[in-house]
């Protein structure tokens, strides 16, 4: 009974807690031990806080870090934070550029107890959480789509929520669907997106801003527009003709774009995404009056694209071969989106619009092509 009552006492300062004072709640799951998933009973829940403020450094765990997106993250981070400060993590084997840059280790996000471990033993503050299957590869298997999406997001939220942990989970432009403002597309609207990616991703910050109103949880998100980066594949999305028109422009001349010609989407570089993310995980608590961010840095069609690239390479000839699919989901997308938010809280600026992306993308393939060619 007196189990019953301090549980029910401790929901009862949840729900009258002020959305940002999250203070009662952090005391009553160390000292009751009551947290999302039960810890051990008998084990000292305070004994798995290590709070940032107690290092000079975070210690971050990056997952699904072999994407598009880890290894540049992982990058940045170590340049800030030190190499060592830095963990990336995937099922996959990293190449051996990636495994001798840093610290690399095994971890499934569908492995609860293989994550807990390696948070407790690299005294982990900081979670990065990339680990997902993107929009296209999504609807070609909802199943693992939603073990990983979901159920390993689950993993990943009661783990950070255990162990004090700083949470970044990016969402995405494909958490709006057909029914949203989509020109341009703030970010409190209707979300009723149409794909398990999208579905699993309003999930992800639905459940981050609940453990951060219920158990005090330190949650950042950013809902990232389509990446494009010049020397990491992108991993199965609706953007990716984005990258791949560059790389195929540099090394043959041609390219099949598998969405119409003026399907409008919001765009970002890798560059500017990963400033991003490291910004809002080092803003100031006060300076956050949402949890979950758009960003935006420019929006173009495949046209427009196309004829950016070809101001450099005249010859590129581009075709139309369309992917029911992945044109399906992009006309249920936001066209532009509106970041405002994100620049008045936090002084959100991009850096990169077309004509530098083009410049930049083309700089790094074309010379990356020529260093090939001449080996
Ligand atoms: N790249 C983009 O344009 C955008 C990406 N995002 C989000 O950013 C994050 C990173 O994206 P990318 O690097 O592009 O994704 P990606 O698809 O390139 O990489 C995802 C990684 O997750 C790993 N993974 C799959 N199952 C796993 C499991 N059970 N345990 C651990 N790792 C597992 C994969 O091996 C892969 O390396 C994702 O959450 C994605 O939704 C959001 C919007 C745009
Ligand atoms: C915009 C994304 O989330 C991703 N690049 C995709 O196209 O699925």
């Amino acid at each position: 009974m007196p189990v019953i009552r301090a549980l029910s006492k401790v929901a009862k300062q949840a729900l009258l807690a002020p959305a940002c004072g999250c203070q009662p709640l952090t005391v009553a799951i160390r000292n009751i031990s009551f947290s999302p998933r039960q810890v051990t009973p008998g084990s000292d829940a305070s004994f798995h806080s290590v709070s940032f403020s107690e290092t000079d450094h975070p210690k971050v765990l990056i997952t699904g870090g072999l994407g598009q997106l880890g290894v540049g993250l992982a990058k940045l981070l170590r340049k800030r934070f030190g190499k060592n400060n830095v963990i990336l993590s995937d099922i996959r084997k990293p190449p051996s550029n990636v495994f001798h840059s840093g610290p690399f280790i095994y971890s499934d996000i569908l492995d609860y107890k293989n994550l807990r471990e390696i948070v407790v033993n690299n005294r982990i503050t900081w979670l990065v959480h990339y680990s997902a299957l993107l929009s296209a590869v999504g609807e070609s298997n909802v199943a693992l789509a939603r073990a990983v999406n979901i159920t390993g997001l689950h993993n990943i939220l009661d783990i950070a929520a255990e162990h004090g942990l700083r949470l970044f989970v990016p969402s995405t432009i494909g958490a709006f669907g057909p029914t949203s403002p989509r020109n341009p597309t703030p970010d409190l609207c209707v979300q009723r997106p149409r794909t398990i990616y999208g579905v699993s991703k309003v999930h992800a910050e639905l459940m981050g801003e609940y453990y951060h109103h219920r158990y005090g949880l330190d949650f950042r998100c950013l809902r990232y527009p389509g990446i494009i980066s010049a020397d990491s594949q992108p991993g199965g999305g609706t953007t990716d003709y984005a990258v791949q028109i560059f790389h195929d422009a540099v090394k043959t001349g041609k390219f099949e774009c598998n969405l119409k010609p003026d399907t409008r989407l919001p765009m970002m570089y890798i560059d500017d995404c990963l400033r991003a993310t490291l910004e809002v995980m080092e803003a100031p608590t006060e300076s956050l009056s949402m949890r979950t961010y758009n960003i935006n840095a420019m929006s173009f069609t495949p046209e427009e694209l196309a004829k950016e690239v070809q101001k450099q390479l005249p010859d590129l000839q581009v075709t139309y071969e369309i992917d029911a699919v992945r044109q399906a989901i992009a006309e249920s997308w936001p066209m532009n989106f509106d970041d405002s938010n994100a620049r008045n809280d936090w002084g959100w600026k991009h850096d990169y619009d077309l004509p530098e992306l083009v410049q930049t993308m083309l700089n790094f393939i074309g010379s990356d092509s020529r260093i090939a060619q001449a080996n």
